[in-house]
């Protein structure tokens, strides 16, 4: 071993000068140390700058003092480490310095016993393990219902019910269904351990997906009132939404046909038979407005299971993927914030004299195109070094686009939005929705607004002040995006992912 450092000089050529060092009399180096040194075979160590310590911490890392240098700073060997021992994962792109140093994996030895032990069957014929007895593994399509069950609504409670999410069934507090992520795999003890010598393991198909609206609000937005749904599902654990555009809904008109009201199935279903008009009302299952004056909760019956044939037009829906740069910071590297503003305009827009907009945008939080913002953020250095976004993608390992839609077309579903004109350029969302049994009457494209402008005046959109601003710029982000990071992005769209829309002359 040979280290070397510039200031202090000292130069320790081979193990035997280190162990030389750690043993003996401090080396003659150009540092001084202490003149009053014993001449035993432990020096007191009270130079300024300890020889000792130095090879330590050179050795073993500058965490190291004089006080712990002793400590085993090493893997400990397998069987010193607890049950508990956290492993630590490297992330495969972190820099390679940092992954050279780090330290073998020590082998990790579990204290709990094999699963075959612990659901083994006791000789009295029941199950020794208590937290078993307690509370049942659960699939969704088992056949045998737990035991105990959260209070909530009923969509879910088959496929949500796990040991951290169930409560007693007389408790009041708010629904946990669906609070949790599903069961990992789905396996089940096929029957209960009363009425067999041997557990059956049954490998089942997994659960069908399943979306509960768990609130819903009316937020007052630069477009109109809009309703925001929050949905969970069981697929997933992110917190997926719907805006609802549908101001007829707030009238206080008798002649309005109730049955066109784009409503949530699951939100206006009862999700317990004792179920207070509070928590109704509290989690949006009221029909017409809230006010302190005024709210009646919804029945059931009130929301329709898909809009009726004689609604007059289709209504216009956006399917829209979660873009944090775009959206909440206004990055003009994508029209996304633009996208999402000029959605809630165009639905909200009247269709014709007589009947107000009315459709949904579904936000799916799928940052990134499904990759995610780490990797989005990877990918915007990529493409500052010359790559487009598929490219970019590819290079980190992704897909060009791995998002997903039939989340969406569930929530769909349970908005009865089941024939819908879409709005969108991008032909998988269309593809994908009829797939999933959604009908998309009719499409309509969404053009950039710089794009638009483009078409009007060779003049940069967002120039000559209120003039040049584009109609309907609300937002963050939604202010007409604009630069050639921009441009490179919409051509990729164009060029590479099939996107419906003609690219500007220029
Ligand atoms: N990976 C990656 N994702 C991006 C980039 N820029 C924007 N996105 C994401 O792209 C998605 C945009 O999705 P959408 O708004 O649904 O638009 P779209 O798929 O182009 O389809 P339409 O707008 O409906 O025509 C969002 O999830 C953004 O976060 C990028 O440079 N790289």
């Amino acid at each position: 071993m040979s280290i070397h450092m510039a200031s202090p000089i000292l130069s320790l050529s081979n193990d035997f000068d280190l162990l030389n060092l750690l043993t003996s009399s401090p080396p003659k180096s150009s540092f001084s140390t202490h003149a009053g040194a014993g001449t035993g075979k432990y020096k007191r160590r009270e130079a300024p700058l300890d020889p000792l310590l130095l090879a330590a911490a050179i050795s073993s890392g500058p965490h190291v003092t004089r006080h712990h240098y002793h400590h085993h700073h090493t893997v400990p060997a397998t069987d010193d480490l607890l049950p508990d021992t956290p492993t630590v994962t490297v992330d495969a792109t972190m820099p390679s310095a940092l992954a050279s140093i780090d330290p073998p994996k020590p082998k990790y030895k579990s204290a709990q016993a094999p699963r075959s032990q612990r659901v083994k069957i006791g000789s009295n014929g029941t199950n020794e393990n208590k937290e078993n007895q307690r509370e049942p593994l659960v699939g969704t399509s088992a056949g045998n219902l737990p035991q105990r069950r959260p209070r909530g609504p009923s969509l879910l409670q088959n496929s949500f019910v796990t040991s951290s999410t169930a409560l007693s069934a007389n408790s009041s507090s708010p629904p946990v269904v669906g609070a949790g992520p599903p069961p990992p795999s789905p396996f089940i003890l096929s029957a209960s351990p009363q009425t067999i010598s041997t557990p059956v393991i049954r490998n089942l198909p997994p659960a069908p997906l399943q979306v509960q609206c768990m609130a819903r609000t009316r937020i007052p937005t630069p477009h109109g009132p809009a309703f925001l749904h929050l949905y969970r599902n069981n697929k997933d654990d992110k917190e997926h939404l719907a805006f609802v555009i549908d101001p007829a809904q707030l009238e206080d008109n008798n002649d309005v046909d109730v049955s066109t009201f784009i409503r949530s199935a699951s939100l206006d279903a009862k999700w317990s038979e004792d179920e207070a008009e509070i928590d109704r009302l509290t989690r949006g299952a009221y029909v017409g407005r809230l006010s302190p004056a005024t709210h009646r909760a919804s029945k059931p019956s009130e929301s329709s299971s898909s809009q009726p044939s004689s609604a007059p037009l289709p209504p216009l829906v956006r399917i829209h993927s979660e873009c944090f740069t775009g959206e909440t910071i206004g990055s003009m590297r994508c029209d996304c914030g633009e996208q999402l503003d000029e959605a809630l305009r165009l639905i909200s827009s009247p269709a014709s004299s007589s009947s107000p907009g009315r459709g949904a945008v579904i936000y799916l939080r799928q940052e990134g195109r499904g990759i995610g913002l780490l990797s989005k953020i990877r990918a915007y250095n990529l493409q500052d070094m010359g790559h487009d976004t598929v490219q970019a993608n590819l290079l980190l390992g992704h897909g060009a686009d791995e998002r997903r839609y039939d989340i969406a077309a569930a929530i769909m579903r349970d908005l009865g939005l089941e024939r819908v004109e879409l709005l969108t350029n991008n032909p998988d969302k269309v593809k994908s929705l009829e797939k999933e049994g959604i009908t998309v009457a009719k499409r309509r494209g969404m053009v950039p607004r710089s794009w638009q402008q483009q078409s009007h005046s060779h003049e940069h959109p967002m120039a000559g002040g209120e003039e040049g601003r584009i109609d309907g710029a609300t937002l963050i982000g939604g202010g007409a995006a604009h630069g050639p990071e921009l441009e490179k992005y919409l051509r990729t769209k164009v060029e590479r992912m099939g996107h419906m829309l003609d690219l500007p002359p220029s």
